[in-house]
């Protein structure tokens, strides 16, 4: 954790905040992502000392500068470092905003006068700088982007956390970027007018909101009524297929409505708060102060020192990344997350608040929430009946081996606490149905030579969600993963619903992920293919495979739209030049976004691949 209080002068939390009125903006320009409650995570779990809680460590000091010298900070942050970012990752996401709010033109003859203008500051424009600013827009990432007032010859634009278009605010500059700096922001001079009801500090929104709102690097829309969040993240999906699938607008269809979550508050089934271990130099103090009260206690008989005071000058912090500085914000309670993980963050807090010293690294502890497990346990030979009359109980799980229950409509799942399954419980059944009707849409059923598949290929298939929740409609299911344990869980909770002789569950490579299908009877003339993978998307290999395979049709779900946005528009261009001359190629029906993250900027998006033969 801190050795020092963080800089007031790297970053300051919103100030006070003035009124604010009237309604809502019909336009949001948005942009990023970040993760959501979640440290980067930097290497394996390790049991806790009573075998009970199980702890990621992460490396020490992760939240890094945290622990330097606050000089050597701001030495650091002085320079530009010139490195473009990483294509499809959030900060070349966030440069895609900046590019559209200047104007591409614009940019483009900047960056075409090949002087690294792009890189440099407008005058005067030094860090810890207040400047005040008319917010012009949200990035994807749900920040606020400004264009600098007054910019010599080449425009330039601040981005800052927790102010919306309209506003017009005061910011503190923390960092330069290629055309751009960040800012933290100091005070909304004026609320916009059109934004938000209410009055006072925003933070304060919505009723029964988070009061860590604008320090918690958590959830970037909190205070944006729910219909303009909805907006937000269709327009995200939009911009990505505009900037990422390299398709000509002609191909991709008209982005639909992004569905909301069921729950928009107590809806996250995992939490990952972490905490920073104790500095050498205050292990070192405490472990003196001990020594000498040993003594002192041998010698009389007078009280021990208060421990916590004994503690002065470091605290024990347990949370999540702080908005725009380093360091842990201490989480008390997170109210996108359920009931009983918050009870069980409470006692969860004071175990490691009581256990500090003992900790020589950081670490991150893992709540999960899961049903109570059923007893006896469903078996292939009694399969789970789900019983709408019992009401179910939650437990929050903290051991990643132990096994975590949910229930997706009918079907029961389980996969064990450290392992992947979808975080928002409540928008699952919307967001499986949704893909059953997408691969037999009700207007081509019995059409004439529209072939409907009979089997079903679900690749990244994790635990099974997308197979076992689909598997009715198909005379077959297949799942496919790279996880070992996941096909385990894939292949129990086939068994748990008794589903076992119509599904197939093969541990693959993505090199050879269609290898072992021929064999049990699936061939992509009768088969449709969900496409699930993690945050960087599919690879070549992957995609050349899939469009070998040929499907009736692709339905492609994923928690990051501009990797899939790219993913999309190789298997578009390349089903064209293969199939050119056979006379098939796929086309991109549907996109849409679906909200498993209210709150947050981050958006699940479903892309409808369609196969179309002459
Ligand atoms: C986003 S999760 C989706 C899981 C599942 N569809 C669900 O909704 O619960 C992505 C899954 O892809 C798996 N995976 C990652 N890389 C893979 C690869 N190269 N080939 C196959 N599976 C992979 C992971 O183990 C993980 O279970």
């Amino acid at each position: 954790m801190t050795t020092t209080p963080p800089s007031p002068s790297t970053s300051s939390p919103p100030a006070k905040r003035l009124k604010s009125s009237g309604s809502i903006p019909d336009v949001i320009k948005t942009n990023e992502f970040t993760a959501i409650n979640e440290a980067p995570i930097k290497s394996e779990f390790l049991p806790d000392t009573n075998g009970h809680t199980v702890i990621i460590p992460k490396e020490a000091s992760a939240s890094g500068s945290s622990s330097k010298p606050q000089q050597t900070q701001k030495k650091k942050n002085r320079k530009i470092k010139r490195t473009l970012p990483e294509k499809y990752s959030s900060a070349d996401v966030t440069f895609h905003d900046v590019r559209d709010f200047i104007g591409a033109d614009l940019v483009d003859e900047v960056i075409g006068r090949k002087d690294g203008s792009e890189w440099e500051v407008p005058e005067g424009l030094e860090l810890f700088k207040e400047v005040e600013l008319d917010v012009g827009a949200f990035t994807v990432s749900g920040e606020s982007i400004s264009l600098l007032p007054n910019s010599s010859d080449k425009p330039w634009t601040i981005i800052t956390p927790f102010a919306h278009p309209g506003d017009k605010i005061r910011a503190k500059i923390y960092k330069h970027d290629r055309l751009t700096s960040y800012a933290d922001l100091v005070e909304i001079l004026e609320h916009s007018e059109e934004y938000r009801g209410g009055e006072g500090d925003r933070r304060k929104y919505p009723e029964g909101g988070c009061r860590y709102f604008g320090e918690c690097g958590g959830c970037q829309l909190q205070p944006v009524p729910y219909p303009l969040q909805l907006l937000h993240k269709k327009r995200t999906v939009q911009l990505a297929y505009q900037r990422f699938s390299d398709l000509p607008s002609t191909a991709l269809p008209t982005i639909q409505p992004t569905i909301g979550s069921p729950k928009e508050w107590a809806y996250r089934t995992k939490i990952t708060p972490h905490f920073d271990a104790p500095p050498k130099w205050f292990q070192k103090q405490m472990k003196e102060k001990k020594v000498s009260e040993e003594g002192e206690m041998n010698a009389s008989t007078t009280n021990p020192t208060d421990p916590t005071e004994e503690r002065r000058g470091w605290e024990t912090r347990i949370g999540f990344e702080r908005k725009g500085r380093p360091g842990v914000l201490d989480i008390e309670e997170c109210p996108i997350a359920t009931p009983v993980l918050n009870s069980k963050l409470t006692e969860e807090r004071k175990r490691v608040q009581d256990t500090i010293l003992s900790f020589t690294r950081g670490a991150t502890i893992l709540l999960r929430d899961s049903l109570s497990p059923p007893d006896p346990l469903p078996t292939s030979e009694t399969p789970f009946q789900p019983s709408e009359a019992e009401e179910e109980k939650h437990v929050a799980i903290t051991n990643h081996k132990l096994n975590v229950y949910e229930k997706v409509g009918k079907y029961l799942f389980s996969f064990s606490a450290g392992s992947f399954f979808q975080n928002n419980n409540s928008i699952l059944i919307p967001l499986t149905d949704y893909v059953k009707e997408a691969i037999f849409p009700t207007d081509s059923l019995g059409g004439e030579g529209v072939k409907v598949p009979t089997h079903l290929v679900d690749t990244y298939c994790g635990s099974g969600l997308f197979g076992i929740t689909l598997s009715e409609r198909f005379e077959r299911v297949a799942g496919v993963e790279i996880s070992h344990e996941s096909i385990a869980a894939a292949k129990k909770n086939a068994e748990m619903n008794g589903l076992q002789d119509k599904t197939t569950w093969l541990c693959g490579k993505a090199e050879d992920i269609f290898g072992g299908l021929d064999e049990k009877g699936f061939e992509g003339g009768k088969s449709c293919v969900v496409v699930d993978p993690p945050r960087k998307g599919c690879d070549e290999p992957f995609l050349s495979q899939l469009l070998f395979f040929k499907p009736l049709t692709i339905v492609y779900v994923s928690c990051n739209v501009h990797t899939q946005a790219r993913d999309v528009g190789y298997l578009i261009r390349e089903s064209e030049r293969k199939g050119e001359e056979k006379g098939w190629k796929y086309k991109v029906e549907s996109l849409r976004g679906f909200d498993l993250f209210p709150q947050t900027a981050h958006v699940e998006s479903v892309a409808v691949l369609r196969l179309v033969e002459n």
